[in-house]
């Protein structure tokens, strides 16, 4: 046990998917997992284990923000010998090509959080996607047709921004999309030696102001989840 996670040592899989929604956690067990058992209800974050296509996989909500999705990979990692950690979210696009419904995939992530400020001082830490995970999960994405987009996102640490505008000083770097969790998942990933990967779908367009329900976002967005799961099936 760990202070954020009740599960029994030896109770979460080495390949832990990550929504931010513990709701739409328990919908991929109950989707996707055959014999599930919920290993976690601390502060109603669920998580369960259960096996896909024979192997043993988990997933663990982590709540919205970069400090709440760290402690929640620093305690997989660190307590219960997490490997693969593979981030499964909802993101709003900065750029024209990226429709609602696309899948991105965050080969690095940009920040405005000072997570990695208190760690580097002026010196600048690039947060990246293991190139392994990257590939399998495109390759699965593409063999099963899904429009998907690769490259740099921005986890931001706010969700309502006073600037409406400043959205674009990322678009104009070719910033894909935003969301608020990748920078830290990929921090902590790299600071323990372990693999991590965000896939997102887009949920929303910050140009055309196209947005998707609620409960599409808890309950849908399924083929992001079977590229998450056939990717980690893939890298072994
Ligand atoms: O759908 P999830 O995984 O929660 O991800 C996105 O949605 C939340 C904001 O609505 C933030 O957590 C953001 O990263
Ligand atoms: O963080 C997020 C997630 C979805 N859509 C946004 O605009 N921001």
């Amino acid at each position: 046990m760990s202070i954020h996670l009740n599960a029994q040592p030896g109770q979460i899989a080495e390949t832990v998917l990550l929504p931010g929604d513990p709701l739409r956690a328990q919908h991929i067990a109950e989707t996707f997992f055959k014999n599930p058992v919920q290993h976690n209800s601390v502060r109603g974050m669920l998580g369960f284990t259960g096996t896909y296509k024979g192997q043993r996989v988990s997933v663990q909500g982590t709540g919205m923000g970069i400090p709440s999705a760290m402690i929640y990979a620093e305690e997989l990692i660190t307590q219960y010998g997490c490997k693969n950690l593979i981030r499964v979210g909802t993101c709003g696009s900065y750029q024209e090509h990226v429709k609602v419904r696309d899948i991105v995939i965050g080969q690095a992530a940009s920040t405005d959080s000072n997570i990695n400020k208190i760690r580097f001082g002026e010196k600048t830490f690039a947060p990246v996607a293991s190139f392994d995970l990257l590939l399998a999960a495109y390759q699965t994405a593409q063999e099963r047709g899904f429009t998907t987009h690769v490259g740099n996102i921005i986890s931001s640490d706010t969700f309502y921004h006073d600037d409406y505008e400043q959205y674009r000083i990322w678009k104009d770097f070719g910033v894909l999309a935003v969301e608020m969790e990748a920078a830290g998942l990929y921090t902590t990933a790299a600071k323990h030696g372990v693999r991590a990967l965000t896939i997102l779908t887009v949920s929303d367009h910050l140009i055309t102001h196209e947005v998707t329900s609620a409960e599409e976002r808890q309950l849908t967005f399924n083929g992001m989840i079977e590229v998450a799961l056939d990717a980690a099936l893939n890298i072994g």
